[in-house]
């Protein structure tokens, strides 16, 4: 195949609202970005600088997300690209047997690279990386909740060596001493580590001023993987090249019709963004997975009560600690979420039928049921409205505006914020 258009960046996210992310922080930066949900079936990107492919891979065996993140680096291939990013989570999510050591690698090895650097650093959100050693607000990774999280337990804050467990080649680091001299002396490093040997190295990075000048020192690397703080500084060296010229990349139409804010994010922000909501006086109706998985309609009950309702509505399932253990101890894990997710899908499906076309959609895997629900295939990305999180608008003959939010992102009254955020076609 042979893509029409042309674009700069090509982007391989291995999660949904990893993804928006990474588009939005693109977008920030002024490079007009699509997202596209899984490897599309057109070739034409016209009137874009930035694609960002959201796969569902981080879970996945290693050997499927590799395969799938070569198949989405084909697609993207036909469009030339000048280089190519691979975004995991700020957290680093993965276990040892992957799937960022492995995908990495097997993007290197197809792009003819050898050497690329790994920084999932997001300051902005809290994620610092210092002599290697991520952290999460003023906790190292492995102190912070990720300790215990249900998939991918993160239990060592060192990423060199996490990252060495998942690859062949040989990892290092890019220590912050070297990255606070700037882009010069950070490429000189990089020089002086592939004279060594290595091949792939975690780059700290504790401040935007770090992002900024790794994404300068990167500017002639193929492939660069990292979290979508490492995308900030990129745009700039196109901007330098006069390929970039737009100055309003985050243009975006508003779209008419009644809102609702959907959450079946697990996380700890968004359980404080339900509380914020409700203490404030907003409307919402709980969805719970015991009476769904006893037959009770609680679908029904919940499109009724957002009908019914003069202002937007919030249509919640999000646990506190102990009710998710207590439910994932009666349904399994599997079984819940499921539930919860299939509920949340035919709620925003019955909703459209009856005239929503704003959705906040709360939680990574929540988002993903709901977008595919409503046949969502690629999403125009707009302004910010909290970092990491932008509005959007699918692209298609009956577009809906969409803000889908990762779980631990966004302030506590996030939701009100998104919801008028869609009102206005516009952020605060
Ligand atoms: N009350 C509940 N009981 C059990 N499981 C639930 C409940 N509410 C939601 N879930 C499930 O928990 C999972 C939450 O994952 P999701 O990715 O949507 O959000 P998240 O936990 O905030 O994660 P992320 O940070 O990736 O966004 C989903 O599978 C959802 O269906
Ligand atoms: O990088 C992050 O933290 C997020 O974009 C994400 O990937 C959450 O799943």
């Amino acid at each position: 195949m042979t893509g029409t258009g042309t674009i700069l960046l090509g982007c391989i996210a291995d999660d949904f609202t990893g993804a928006t992310d990474l588009a939005s922080m693109l977008v920030s930066n002024g490079m007009r970005t699509i997202q596209t949900i899984g490897i599309p079936a057109s070739g034409d990107c016209d009137d874009v600088d930035a694609v960002v492919i959201a796969l569902k891979t981080r879970t996945v065996p290693a050997e499927k997300a590799v395969s799938q993140s070569l198949e989405a680096l084909q697609w993207l291939q036909t469009f030339s690209c000048r280089q190519y990013l691979f975004k995991y989570c700020s957290t680093f999510d993965s276990t040892p047997a992957g799937n960022i050591g492995p995908v990495a690698e097997a993007l290197g090895r197809a792009l003819e690279t050898e050497f690329f650097i790994a920084c999932p650093a997001f300051p902005a959100n809290g994620r610092m990386v210092y002599q290697g050693h991520l952290f999460v607000g003023n906790r190292l990774l492995s102190e912070s909740g990720m300790r215990n999280h249900p998939l991918t337990p993160m239990r060592d804050s060192d990423l060199v060596r996490v990252l060495q467990e998942q690859i062949r080649r040989m990892s290092g680091l890019i220590a912050h001493e070297v990255i606070a001299q700037g882009s010069s002396a950070i490429r000189h490093a990089i020089q002086a580590l592939r004279r060594e040997g290595v091949t792939c190295a975690i780059a700290d990075a504790i401040d935007d001023r770090d992002l900024l000048a790794l994404g300068q020192a990167c500017a002639d690397h193929r492939l660069i993987t990292g979290g979508s703080g490492i995308a900030m500084g990129l745009p700039e060296n196109f901007r330098q090249e006069g390929l970039l010229k737009t100055t309003d990349a985050d243009r975006m139409p508003r779209v008419a019709g009644r809102r609702v804010v959907l959450s079946g994010s697990a996380s700890l922000r968004t359980n404080e963004q339900v509380v914020a909501w409700k203490q404030a006086g907003g409307p919402a109706f709980r969805i719970d997975p015991m009476q769904l998985a006893e037959g009770r309609d609680n679908i029904s009950e919940a499109v009724g009560f957002a009908l019914q309702a003069e202002t937007p509505v919030l249509i919640f399932s999000t646990p506190d600690t102990s009710e998710l253990a207590s439910v994932q101890e009666s349904l399994g894990a599997g079984r819940a979420g499921e539930l919860v997710e299939a509920a949340m899908a035919a709620i925003a499906v019955r909703l459209r039928q009856n005239g929503f076309r704003n959705f906040v959609v709360a939680g990574g895997e929540t988002s993903g049921a709901v977008v595919q629900a409503l046949d969502v295939r690629k999403l125009r990305i707009g302004p910010c409205i909290a970092p990491g999180v932008p509005l959007t608008v699918s692209v298609g003959d009956d577009p809906f505006g969409l803000v889908l939010k990762s779980g631990n992102f966004g302030d506590v009254a996030f939701f009100s914020q998104a919801l008028e955020a869609l009102e206005q076609g516009h952020a605060a």
